[in-house]
């Protein structure tokens, strides 16, 4: 059956839900998708909760990705959006997800205020490039004011503690809950919401003329026509018939297909959540983390060396300091790599620190200067760097 192509009538943004475990982020995405759909003349599909949390991929197809996209328009913009898991097992997830916003909607619920995973998503947003944080703060319609009044409070705080310039950042009292039931006070709300989204996150510049550069988020096979992979377009514009890439993989292919939210497109540009089919490549041979390329327009390295600041115990990271030989995981892009830090004369690190170290990955990787990333170990979030030069 023909689908209908997918036509760039309004600037797209990569936008997402962030925040502790059952603050309500899945709730409020479905409720954003209610209140778009549900304006005149709307192009915006409704997606309820259980279509937004059962993450059809993992179900359909045998992959689990534990992030799940949805899209939407407002007046002015189409936004791709994810809605991002807060339990903690899952920031691995939300690492490689947040890596392509270019805003990010902070949930609190306001019942409970900042739990752990609300202050460590916003470590990492920092960490990955998200510049730009507006705040929900969700269950307003259970929340006692003054208590509310002190929750926000405390989340400017929390956001100033970490560059966004909490006083400036607009915190709008929402319930998704209310919101999805169709209460036109919390409808409203949810309103009041996007149209903080569409005003305080700018359009970021997009570097369409770069050499192509897509992170693999996931991939997948389609019965009859191969192999699929998805993620956000880094930079760059790709056609159909392009040759690319697949670094990781050591393959050159050729894009036989684009699509995105399953409307197909002749180009995809930077900044398009994608999927694109990829002529006789085995899939088992591509893997989250890798990354397609224009040819020839990257060189993956394994060492370099980085700025990076080990996040003290109070920020759920380690008690103990770091020293030479340590092997933690490393976060890069979509990536998850092991590598072995080197510090050099210091030779030691306490948590609250920031070192200058040399990193010698466990494989080559597609790296860059200024390129951030988070380094984990055994399930946490113990350091957030940034590449300072290859070596
Ligand atoms: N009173 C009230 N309850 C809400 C609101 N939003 C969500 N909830 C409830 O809070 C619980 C968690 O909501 P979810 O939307 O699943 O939360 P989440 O942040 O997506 O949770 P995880 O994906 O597990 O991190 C559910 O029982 C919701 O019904 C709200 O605005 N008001
Ligand atoms: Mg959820």
């Amino acid at each position: 059956m023909p689908k209908t192509a997918y036509v760039r009538t309004k600037p797209h943004l990569n936008i997402g839900t962030m925040g502790h475990v059952d603050h309500g982020k899945t709730t409020l995405t479905a409720a954003i998708t209610k209140v778009l759909s549900d304006r005149a003349g709307s192009s915006t599909s409704y997606v309820s909760f259980d279509r937004i949390d059962r993450a059809p991929e993992e179900a359909q197809r045998g992959i689990t990705i534990n992030i799940a996209h949805v899209e939407y328009e407002t007046d002015t913009r189409h936004y791709a959006h994810v809605d991002m898991p807060g339990h903690a097992d899952y920031v691995k997830n939300m690492v490689t997800g947040a890596a392509q916003l270019d805003g990010a909607i902070l949930v609190v619920s306001a019942v409970d205020g900042i739990m752990p995973q609300t202050a460590e998503h916003v470590l990492l947003a920092r960490q990955v490039g998200v510049d730009h944080i507006v705040v929900a703060l969700n269950k307003a319609d259970a929340g006692d004011p003054e208590l509310t009044d002190l929750v926000e409070l405390e989340v400017r705080e929390l956001l100033s503690a970490h560059g966004y310039g909490g006083d400036g950042v607009p915190v709008i009292r929402v319930s998704g809950l209310k919101a999805l039931a169709g209460d036109p006070r919390w409808t409203a709300s949810v309103e009041a919401l996007l149209d903080a989204v569409d005003t305080y996150v700018p359009m970021p510049v997009r570097y369409t003329d770069a050499p192509f550069l897509l992170p693999v988020e996931n991939v997948l096979t389609i019965t009859g026509r191969g192999t699929v992979v998805t993620g956000a377009v880094e930079r760059g514009t790709v056609r159909v018939g392009d040759r690319v890439s697949v670094l990781g993989a050591d393959i050159e292919t050729v894009v036989t297909g684009l699509e995105t939210f399953g409307k197909p497109m002749e180009s995809a540009q930077a900044g398009d959540n994608v999927a694109l089919l990829v002529r006789g490549v085995e899939r088992d041979r591509v893997r989250r983390g890798h990354v397609v390329a224009a040819p020839g327009s990257v060189t993956p390295s394994r060492r370099f060396t980085a700025q990076v600041y080990i996040l003290s115990a109070r920020e759920g990271g380690r008690t103990t300091p770091v020293a030479t030989g340590y092997r933690p995981q490393f976060y890069i892009r979509t990536a998850d790599v092991v590598g072995d830090i080197d510090l050099g004369e210091a030779a030691v690190a306490r948590p609250g620190d920031t070192v200058t170290m040399t990193v010698e990955l466990g494989r080559d990787t597609p790296l860059e200067s200024g390129l951030g990333f988070a380094i984990r170990e055994g399930g946490r979030t113990v350091g957030a760097g940034t590449v300072t030069a290859l070596l």
